[in-house]
């Protein structure tokens, strides 16, 4: 039988969250706020936007405030894309060179005391919620950050609750073992060998000869030796090697999407998204990300594929089959593969071909997700609750998790494909739960912009290094997205606002009621025009998926039978 009080089941899970928050707390170690008298520019923030709006209280979206310094890099700007009215589905520009980003200037920005402020105030101007136009992915750049500098993992001796052990928590025993690995080379008191550091000789890709070279610079050095133990390598592999392992035929190595970083290739029955770093050449107008900032994605993505598993249960982020490090020139197949791309796409990004023989890549190699809701033509309000509920239990597992906030969720970075299945097992503390899915996968992807606490580590970008990202257009739903989590975090990102994660959701409501169509009922659309209501007054997630609109779509297995 259908429950027909998913939201009860879901308070009980709450309930029993309180009673276990110590032990909780204990691997999922919380950052003490810091006093908010401490923060003046936080305060001045608060007191300005309370002021103008009352009722929309900042100090009750916030969860906590983390004093920070405010350093980054340039980032650069976002691309808008057609309008399409609700009934119509969106039709891709096609052949059509989009404007390329603007190239990243790569020095530290320390923004001016009254950026946010500027932004607040811009933001206030637009109704936020009834917007008819559409922006595509942002082009964000910017520097990953954590609470400290990389790699200072400082796991033992100090008996605190560490990256090691959220890692434990998680029971990702390899993860474990290559960050205790990675630990001891850190207590080293010299610098780690070079000998990870390889150079790739002028051979074709084929003939791989990597061959020491010196360091440069240490820290660089000791970010690129963590990441190639984070993957479980000693040395980079040929970009070859990745792709023989997941295809035998050349033909079955088809590019299918591009990022501004990454470009993804399905390869068998996976897909590789391949991101060069550390070099000098400039990639799609914009300077390589470091091995520093490719650990932490890679660490990030690492720790979300962990919830697919163990006692979270949450299959919605996409999964991270393994992360590779690869070093050489683009071979053949990739570029026949991309060269096909742009004759049907006309590609965004620079052809991979002036990449030099010693390039380093890390290669994801990431289950296939489907098609993204842009393109995805849904064919029921089934299939619209479906995307609704799996996204926001998810959402809702990971914020409690590891405090996720996913902070660039537009129609992009949701996949969608449909399979056999009718029901999907989410589970919250240890509460099993099912819903109905009526044959509609998610997968969540794009963990650029993404925030996470592990234990004594939090990942998360400086998204104030780009003010471009708080520019987008005004009436533009995913560029008001950005500029409310700048209200809601008030420049703050390190901290922790799940509320970001229900700004995200509204944007995905107002989509599927403005650009997406499908078959549906009056009732249908009022149904989704309410929870777009009430999804203004939740702070979470977690919050959210107790909503009324999702009572229907929880049932009850017994035996392994769907009684609805
Ligand atoms: N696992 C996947 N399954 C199917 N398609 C994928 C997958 N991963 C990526 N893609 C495709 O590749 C595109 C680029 O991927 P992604 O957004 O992860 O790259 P990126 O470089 O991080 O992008 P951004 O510019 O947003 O930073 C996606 O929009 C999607 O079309």
């Amino acid at each position: 039988m259908a429950s027909t009080s998913g939201g009860d089941i879901w308070s009980e899970v709450m309930v029993t969250e309180e009673r276990e928050a110590k032990e909780i707390n204990v691997v999922y170690r919380r950052r003490k706020p810091a006093n908010i008298s401490q923060c003046p520019r936080a305060n001045a923030l608060i007191s300005q936007i309370n002021e103008k709006n009352p009722v929309k209280r900042m100090d009750s979206w916030r969860n906590s405030w983390i004093n920070r310094s405010l350093c980054a890099r340039g980032r650069k700007s976002m691309v808008v894309s057609g309008v399409a009215n609700v009934g119509v589905q969106p039709i891709r520009e096609e052949g059509k060179k989009k404007s390329r980003p603007a190239v990243r200037n790569n020095k530290m920005v320390q923004p001016s005391p009254d950026y946010v402020k500027k932004w607040v105030s811009y933001f206030e101007e637009v109704d936020a919620f009834t917007l008819d136009e559409e922006s595509a992915s942002p082009k964000v750049r910017g520097r990953w950050q954590r609470n400290s500098e990389l790699p200072q993992f400082g796991l033992k001796g100090n008996g605190e609750t560490s990256m090691l052990s959220i890692v434990e928590g998680l029971r990702l025993s390899w993860i474990a073992r290559a960050i205790d690995e990675i630990q001891l080379h850190d207590n080293e008191a010299e610098s780690p060998k070079p000998d990870s550091c390889y150079k790739q000789s002028e051979m074709p890709d084929e003939e791989l000869a990597l061959v020491p070279v010196e360091p440069t610079k240490a820290s660089e050095i000791n970010s690129f030796t963590n990441l190639l133990k984070l993957c479980g390598q000693s040395s980079p592999q040929s970009l070859s090697e990745v792709i023989s392992k997941y295809s035998l035929n050349k033909n079955d190595v088809i590019k299918i999407g591009e990022g501004t970083y990454g470009e993804a290739f399905k390869c068998g029955g996976s897909v590789l998204k391949i991101v060069p770093f550390g070099g000098d050449l400039q990639v799609n107008g914009e300077v390589q990300k470091g091995s520093a900032e490719l650990f932490a994605e890679a660490f990030l993505s690492l720790i979300i594929n962990s919830l697919r598993g163990g006692d979270t249960s949450c299959r919605n982020f996409i999964e991270t089959k393994e992360i590779r490090v690869c070093q050489g020139a683009y071979n053949a197949t990739l570029i026949g593969a991309w060269e096909d791309w742009d004759m049907n796409h006309v590609s965004e990004n620079d052809p991979p071909t002036a990449f030099p023989g010693k390039q380093c890549y890390v290669v994801f190699v990431l289950a296939h997700g489907g098609q993204d809701l842009e393109s995805f033509v849904l064919r029921s309000f089934e299939e619209v609750q479906s995307l609704l509920i799996q996204v926001t239990a998810s959402l809702a597992i990971a914020e409690v998790a590891c405090e996720f906030e996913h902070r660039d969720l537009h129609w992009g970075n949701v996949l969608l494909s449909r399979d056999e299945t009718s029901t999907l097992e989410f589970s919250l503390q240890g509460r099993k739960m099912w819903a109905k899915t009526f044959g509609l996968s998610v997968s969540i992807i794009d963990f650029t912009l993404s925030r996470i606490n592990a234990g004594d580590t939090i990942q998360f970008l400086d998204l104030s290094a780009d003010p471009e990202l708080f520019n987008g257009p005004k009436r533009d739903k995913q560029s008001e997205t950005y500029r409310k989590m700048l209200e809601v975090t008030e420049g703050c990102w390190e901290g922790s606002f799940p509320k970001t994660n229900v700004l995200w959701l509204h944007y995905l409501v107002d989509i599927l009621l403005t650009k997406k169509s499908y078959k549906h009922t009056d009732k249908d659309l009022r149904d989704l025009r309410s929870l777009r209501k009430r999804l203004l007054s939740y702070d979470s997630a977690k919050a959210a998926v107790s909503d009324c609109f999702f009572n229907e779509l929880w049932v009850d297995l017994i035996e392994g039978v769907v009684n609805n």
